[in-house]
C-alpha cells in the first residue's frame, strides 16, 4: 500500500521544525544520520565527497560525514567557508577530520551535496554551480541533502543549473519542488529521512486510493451511471466513455445526435440528454465537443456532480460561473490560462488560487498534476511515465474520473484516485502505448 506522503512548504516546514519536541539539534543530528544512511544504502562502501554550504544544509553535512565515517568509509569534506548558522558551527565542530574547499577538492566516486537546502534565495554564483556541475560530472553517484542546490524549494524552479541526481534525501517530509517540474526530474530517486517532525496533511503525494467496495445488493444505478454529452468529435468521448465504463461505472451513457464508432456494446447510445435524472453520479462534458456551447449550459443547469474537460473548460468563461456547481474541471496547462488568466505563484499556488476561485476541484494536469480542492487540501501527483504525453489521454482521465465520482466517492478523492490510477496504467501499458491501450490497463 502506497500511503499519501505528506507534502511541506518551506515555511511550513519550518513551523514542523519549531514545533518538534527534541528541538533543533536533535533534528540535524537525525537529517545528517538520514542522509549517511541513505547514501550508504544506495552507494555502498564507495568513498564520498561532501560539499558543505554555510547553512543548516551544510550542517547536515557535517552530521553525515561523522556517521560515515563511523561506518569506515572513506569520506572527505569541502566547504564554501565557515558556517554562518550556530547549528551548522556545532555540528562543524564535531566533525574531527580536515576541511577543504570546494573551489579546489578533487573529486571522488560519491558526491554529496549539503551546498544548499530550503534556505536558498538566488541562483548560486556562476562559479559555484559550474564547479557543482563538474564535481558531479566526475562521480559515479550524486546525492542531493534535502533538495539540489539550485532549486527553488516550494516553486520547483532552477534558480541556476543543477546536475542530474542520482538520489535525493528529504528530510521530514517532501517539498513542492520534490514533485513539480522541471526540478523534480533531475533529482533521481526521492527518499525521506524520518525526523520526526509532526507533518501537516494538506499537502501530500497522492497515494495508493482506496476505492468504494461493490455491495453485495449493489445494481447498476447504485454503483453509477456516468452520462456523456458527446460533441462534434466524437471519438474522443468514445475513449472518456470506455474508460468511465471500465472504471467501475454500473452503467455509461452518451447523448449523441449520431451513432459512435469504438464504443463498447455496454456503453448506451441516447438521442437525447435528459440531465435532471437524480440516478445520474456523474455528468462528464468536454472530451471532443468542438463548438457546441450548449452543451455546456446544459451540463451547468443540472445540480449533478459533472466533469468538465478539454473545450469545455475555455467555454466556462468566467470561474464564478462554476459557483454553486459539483464540479471537477481538469484542464492542461493552455485550458488553465485560457480560463484563469494568467496566475502568479507557483503551479501549487495558481492550482490553489482557480479551485478558490471557481468552487471546483482543479485537476491541473502536466508532467507534475497536481489536483486542488477549494478548502485548500493540495494533492501532488507521484511521477507518472513521460509517454503519457500523447493524444486522448486527457480524455481517458475525464472518464475515469468522472466514473469514480459517480461511484460516490468525494470529488477531491475522485480525482486523486484517477490521476493515481492513470499513471499507473501506463507504467503497465509501457512506452509505446496509445491512449487506447490505458483502457486495457484500468
Ligand atoms: N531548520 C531546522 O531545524 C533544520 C533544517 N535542516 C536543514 O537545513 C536546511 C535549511 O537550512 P537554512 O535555512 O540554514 O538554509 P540553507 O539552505 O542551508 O542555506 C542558507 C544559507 O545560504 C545562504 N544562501 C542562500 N542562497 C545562496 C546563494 N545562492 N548563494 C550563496 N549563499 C546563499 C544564506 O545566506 P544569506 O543569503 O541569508 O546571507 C544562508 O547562509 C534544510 O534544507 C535542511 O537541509 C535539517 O537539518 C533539519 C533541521
Ligand atoms: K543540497
Amino acid at each position: 500500500m502506497n500511503e499519501a506522503r505528506p507534502i511541506l512548504s518551506v515555511a511550513a516546514m519550518r513551523d514542523a521544525e519549531a514545533a518538534a519536541p527534541c528541538g533543533l539539534t536533535e533534528l540535524m543530528e537525525r537529517a545528517g544520520r538520514g542522509l549517511a544512511e541513505a547514501t550508504c544504502r544506495f552507494a555502498g562502501p564507495m568513498p564520498a565527497l561532501i560539499l558543505c554550504g554555510p547553512g543548516n544544509n551544510g550542517g547536515d553535512g557535517y552530521v553525515a560525514a561523522r556517521c560515515l565515517a563511523e561506518r569506515g568509509i572513506a569520506v572527505r569534506v569541502a566547504a564554501l567557508g565557515e558556517p554562518t548558522s550556530d547549528l551548522a558551527r556545532a555540528a562543524r565542530q564535531h566533525w574531527e577530520g580536515p576541511v577543504e574547499r570546494v573551489e579546489n577538492c578533487s573529486p571522488a566516486p560519491v558526491l554529496i551535496d549539503c551546498l544548499f537546502g530550503t534556505g536558498l534565495k538566488r541562483g548560486l554564483d556562476p562559479s559555484l554551480h559550474e564547479r557543482l556541475l563538474s564535481l558531479a560530472q566526475e562521480s559515479h553517484l550524486a546525492v542531493a541533502a534535502d533538495l539540489p542546490s539550485g532549486v527553488d524549494a516550494d516553486s520547483g524552479a532552477l534558480l541556476s543549473p543543477i546536475p542530474d541526481y542520482h538520489l535525493t534525501v528529504a528530510f521530514g517530509a517532501l517539498k513542492p519542488a520534490h514533485r513539480l517540474m522541471p526540478a523534480m526530474t533531475q533529482m533521481g530517486r526521492v527518499v525521506v529521512a524520518n525526523i520526526g517532525i509532526e507533518a501537516d496533511r494538506r499537502w501530500f503525494e497522492i497515494g495508493t486510493p482506496a476505492l468504494p467496495a461493490v455491495r453485495p445488493d449493489a445494481h447498476k444505478y447504485s454503483r453509477g451511471l456516468v452520462h456523456c454529452l458527446a460533441g462534434e468529435m466524437p471519438g474522443a468521448m468514445a475513449l472518456s466513455a470506455s474508460a468511465a465504463a471500465r472504471s467501475g461505472a454500473g452503467y455509461v451513457r452518451v447523448s449523441t445526435s449520431r451513432p459512435i464508432a469504438g464504443l463498447p456494446r455496454s456503453v448506451v447510445e441516447v438521442g437525447d440528454a435528459r440531465l435532471d435524472d437524480p440516478r445520474i453520479g456523474c455528468i462528464l462534458v468536454g472530451p471532443g465537443l468542438g463548438h457546441l456551447p450548449q452543451l455546456l449550459t446544459l451540463a451547468l443547469t443540472s445540480n449533478r456532480p459533472k466533469v468538465i474537460d478539454a473545450e469545455a473548460i475555455s467555454l466556462v468563461g468566467d470561474p464564478a460561473r462554476l459557483r454553486g456547481q459539483d464540479a471537477i474541471l481538469t484542464p492542461h496547462a493552455g485550458e488553465f490560462e485560457r480560463l484563469f488568466g494568467t496566475l502568479s505563484g507557483s503551479k501549487a499556488d495558481q492550482a490553489l488560487a482557480a479551485a478558490e476561485a471557481s468552487g471546483a476541484v482543479i485537476v491541473f494536469k502536466g508532467a507534475d498534476t497536481l489536483v486542488a480542492a477549494p478548502d485548500g487540501r493540495l494533492g501532488f501527483a507521484p511521477p507518472a511515465p513521460a509517454w503519457l504525453a500523447t493524444a486522448g489521454t486527457g480524455d481517458v482521465l475525464a472518464g475515469m474520473i468522472a466514473a469514480l465520482r459517480a461511484r460516490g466517492m468525494a470529488a477531491f478523492d475522485a480525482a486523486c484516485a484517477g490521476v493515481w490510477l492513470h499513471g499507473r496504467a501506463a507504467e503497465h501499458a509501457g512506452p509505446d502505448m496509445i491512449a487506447d491501450d490505458l483502457l486495457e490497463h484500468l
